[in-house]
């Protein structure tokens, strides 16, 4: 049967890229979706800001919601210090797949834990399964509409710390609205948006980030 796009991408990445070599990989699947197909990795213009926020939280303990290809667990991965753990989940077996191979291609399967499943069922899991008391960084690049019920879960397990971070893209395009709400309402965060594009278009879209304060915040004193 037909190959499908993430299979080419990778395809791609093994003919273009050097093992071991991250932003090689990172340039491959650049190169890919501009001039060849389109994919909805984060793209090269909102992963410099993902980077950026990256090196400023330089978290111990990331989740990553949507793994889709492993070009923003790349990014990621490649910035964190010694020790420190990426959990990236993936909901499609068949992207997860390319997405193990993308990841070793690049040398970071050493720092990256891929799981695959839902997040709502993966969630609740993290403590048991993982060993993760919280985390310091969240990138939310899943289904949409499944932003804010699973930032209201991680919240109830008590899994976002004070200044925890959340990071997520697509907040325009093709758009969170709930999430935006809530995060820009709630006087438990602290949240500003990176406008930016649609990866590889000249369509608007852009990455809100949102610091948790901690859980006393916006309770009465
Ligand atoms: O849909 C998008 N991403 C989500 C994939 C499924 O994620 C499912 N999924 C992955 C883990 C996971 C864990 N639990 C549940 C579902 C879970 C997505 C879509 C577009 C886009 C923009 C314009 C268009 F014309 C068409 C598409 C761009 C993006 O950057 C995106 O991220
Ligand atoms: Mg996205």
């Amino acid at each position: 049967t037909r190959s499908s796009r993430p299979q080419r991408m990778l395809a791609h990445v093994k003919r273009h890229a050097a093992r071991g070599d991250p932003q090689s990989v990172i340039d491959a699947i650049d190169y890919f979706c501009r001039h060849k197909e389109w994919a909805m990795n984060v793209g090269d213009e909102k992963g410099t800001i993902l980077d950026s926020v990256v090196c400023e939280v330089s978290p111990g303990a990331v989740l990553e919601l949507g793994t889709y290809c492993g070009y923003s667990t790349m990014r990621i991965a490649r910035l964190l210090a010694p020790g420190a753990r990426l959990i990236t989940l993936e909901f499609n077996p068949a992207n997860a797949a390319v997405a193990r191979q993308v990841i070793a291609w690049a040398g970071l399967e050493h720092k990256v834990q891929l799981v695959e499943g839902s997040s709502g069922d993966l969630i609740p899991q993290m403590r048991e399964k993982f060993g993760i008391d919280s985390f310091d960084l969240v990138f939310l690049d899943h289904w949409k509409d499944w932003y804010l019920p699973d930032t209201r879960l991680m919240e109830e397990l008590g899994l976002l710390h004070k200044g925890s971070v959340l990071l997520a893209d697509n907040v325009i395009c093709p758009g969170a609205p709930e999430y935006l709400a809530y995060v820009r309402s709630s006087p438990r965060y602290d949240s500003r948006y990176f406008k930016s594009h649609l990866e590889y278009t000249y369509v608007e879209d852009g990455l809100e980030k949102s610091v948790f304060p901690g859980a006393s915040a916006g309770s009465r004193p």
